[in-house]
């Protein structure tokens, strides 16, 4: 039997006092930083949308490898961009792209789901603002999510883009909202206000602005204190080792799939018309 009591966690060398890591050049896609209970902030600060290209990617795994060695308890992902959390995977590394460059993007974004679901800290996310495709899955490889009610909009618009989502993204979803309401969400794209969000177990609370939001994701994370932080661990990736088996076994084929519906001509076409309607949305608006 597990016991239980109040831990005094090894939080000295982060906690100590509000700490910043930005300063670093390859850190400036986010802003990191720590406060004296030993709560990270990884703050996403790529404008003007956050889309996830690799060093983005690269960036946030690396916040993430770093906050765990350094014993912190837990981890709120965020933004700096007012109105958007992320616009999903980078169009811009999909579109055309170079094959090598390509794997690389497919590899990081791998990395990156894996590194935040099989975190050993606490991991959560404020989302205040747009949060699509790509930018949703990272929301649901995190242990907790919260959500600004209003403009905000959260899903995996995957198919509209032109993508069918693959097993593992279905599955990641499933793990949270169950399989029906992933089968809608998944087949219709739809973009969810955060109440929606809440009814289907896609975030976990609804905020009424961004500080609420990170308050709401402390609070979560401080629900651990009582609980022994190896134990914890040990617990959340006992229920889910199987997604991370079935995974790591079947990433060389997710890779290829990925690789193939991207170079497909057809998905190359659509994303050509894709892109052109997001430049036009900017230019009817300055209209
Ligand atoms: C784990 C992966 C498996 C799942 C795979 C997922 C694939 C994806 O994630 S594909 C990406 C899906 N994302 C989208 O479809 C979002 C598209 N963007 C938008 O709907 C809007 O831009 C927005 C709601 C995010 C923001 O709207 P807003 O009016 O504030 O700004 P815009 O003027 O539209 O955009 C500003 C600027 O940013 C460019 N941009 C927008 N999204 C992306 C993106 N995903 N990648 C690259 N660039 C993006 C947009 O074209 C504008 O660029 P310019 O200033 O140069 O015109």
């Amino acid at each position: 039997m597990f016991h239980l009591r109040k831990v005094s966690r090894d939080v000295a060398r982060v906690a100590v006092k509000t700490r910043r890591l930005s300063s670093a050049p390859e850190r400036s896609l986010v802003d990191l930083s720590v406060d004296k209970e030993g709560i990270a902030i990884v703050q996403m600060q790529r404008a003007p949308v956050n889309s996830l290209n690799i060093e983005l990617m690269r960036t946030i795994c690396d916040s993430v490898s770093d906050l765990e060695k350094d014993k912190c308890k837990g981890m709120i992902l965020t933004s700096a961009s007012p109105n958007i959390f992320s616009a999903g995977m980078d169009l811009m590394e999909l579109h055309n792209p170079d094959m090598k460059r390509l794997e690389e993007f497919s590899k990081s974004m791998f990395d990156l789901v894996l590194k935040l679901f099989g975190s050993k800290i606490v991991t959560t996310a404020a989302i205040d603002g747009y949060s699509g495709a790509g930018a949703c899955v990272v929301a649901l490889a995190l242990d907790y999510r919260s959500m600004t009610a209003g403009k905000a909009r959260i899903g995996l618009n995957d198919t509209a883009v032109g993508i069918p989502p693959a097993k593992w993204v279905a599955d990641l979803m499933t793990r949270t909202m169950g399989q029906r309401n992933t089968e809608l969400a998944l087949t219709s794209s739809f973009m969810f206000p955060a109440e929606r969000a809440l009814q289907v177990g896609l975030v976990d609370e609804v905020a009424k602005d961004k500080e609420d939001a990170v308050e709401r994701c402390k609070k979560f994370i401080k629900l651990y204190d009582n609980i022994l932080p190896a134990v914890r661990t040990h617990t959340k990736l006992s229920l889910r080792q199987d997604f991370i088996v079935e995974f790591e076994k079947n990433r060389e084929q997710y890779l290829k799939d990925f690789m193939n519906t991207i170079t497909n001509p057809a998905f190359q076409n659509g994303l050509d018309i894709y892109i052109s309607s997001l430049k036009q949305k900017k230019v009817k608006a300055a209209a």
